[in-house]
């Protein structure tokens, strides 16, 4: 049986994250984790989140929301960490336990040597709760970006470049202006097309279709580039995760008219095929926006969506 771990990432107003440092002569000793501890028997995980966020810190944790389970195998023992963000908490955190602390923007969190564990918790933290994937039309490309530029306008920060039907030489064109856009909005872009394509074409990272996905026997991009993948199934998952990619899409949730002839997985299995998924996973299919909570709840990342995230027109001054 693992142990279960109840884990709080704390959030300041700035956004940035609170590190403690474990003991040197604890389990992972010497790391830099998230603050939290055992459930103990018979507890929930709110009394147990509350209760070792107090333990630790002195502070009172007022709201908190799931952001990951990840079930990870240590060679002397299994965790399971039920990790849950704070942003709503009273007092100010200290070491009650002589325990080092640091406040740590995401996009650092790398710099710190954390349990092998920590790994999709930081992803998690750094993903956005949308990720769009672009819609028609990429062989206008004058229009196309004028919509992709309307939903960075409106807070897109994580896009997967999707055009079918482009040949190689279209799509790296695309793919250049795609990438300047985002780079001006801060935003992240991940290609959806072969691995060696997104390599010569240098993107932010490379988002594997499922055939792509099955062919891979190791991660294909460095640690500080995105890798991420479509699955339909537990296997696909399971596959995800197995060539280290940082986070998946899963689909299709609910019935979607750009696929009209796939069953759809529905809530509940969505649910079970993330709760043994220790990557991110967002829910694509048939969402919308107002669908982020429900996917939130069932222990998803956010939505994935051309639909509702595409913009349906230019900029607002750019007619
Ligand atoms: N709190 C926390 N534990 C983590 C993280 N990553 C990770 O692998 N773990 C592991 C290390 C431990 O095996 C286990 C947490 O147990 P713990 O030692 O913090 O438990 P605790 O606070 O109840 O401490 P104690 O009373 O047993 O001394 O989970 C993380 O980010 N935060
Ligand atoms: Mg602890």
């Amino acid at each position: 049986m693992p142990v279960h771990v109840a884990v709080g990432v704390i959030q300041d107003a700035q956004g940035r994250v609170l590190l403690t440092r474990r003991a040197v002569s604890a389990h992972q000793g010497g790391l830099w984790e998230f603050p939290g501890g055992k459930v103990e028997r018979g507890e929930d995980l709110a009394r147990a989140l509350r209760r070792e966020i107090q333990e630790e810190l002195g502070i009172v944790v007022n709201t908190h929301q799931p952001l990951i389970q990840i079930t990870h195998s240590y060679p002397d023992k299994t965790v399971r960490l039920d990790v849950h963000s704070i942003q709503d908490y009273s007092g100010t955190p200290i070491g009650l336990e002589g325990q080092p602390l640091e406040w740590v923007f995401p996009e650092q969190l790398s710099q710190y040597a954390m349990p092998a564990a920590d790994r999709p918790i930081c992803t998690a933290i750094r993903l956005p709760q949308h990720y769009l994937i672009t819609g028609p039309d990429p062989r206008k490309p004058d229009q196309f970006l004028l919509r992709l530029k309307t939903s960075l306008v409106r807070g897109i920060r994580l896009v997967q470049l999707r055009a079918p039907g482009l040949n190689p030489i279209e799509y790296a064109a695309l793919a250049a202006e795609a990438r300047a856009l985002c780079r001006q909005y801060e935003a992240k872009l991940l290609l959806n097309c072969p691995v060696q394509l997104a390599r010569e074409l240098g993107a932010d990272g490379v988002h594997l279709n499922s055939h792509h996905l099955a062919e891979l026997s190791e991660r294909p991009l460095t640690d500080d580039k995105w890798v991420a993948a479509s699955c339909h199934n537990l296997s696909e998952v399971r596959k995800a995760m197995a060539i280290n990619a940082d986070f998946c899409q899963l689909s299709p949730v609910l019935a979607t008219r750009s696929h009209p002839g796939a069953s759809p997985l529905g809530w509940d299995s969505f649910a079970q095929i993330v709760a043994s998924a220790s990557i991110p996973v967002y829910a694509l299919g048939g969402m919308d926006r107002g669908h982020v909570r429900e996917a939130l709840e069932r222990g998803g990342q956010g939505v994935a969506a051309i639909t509702s995230l595409w913009a349906e027109e230019e900029p607002a001054g750019q007619r």
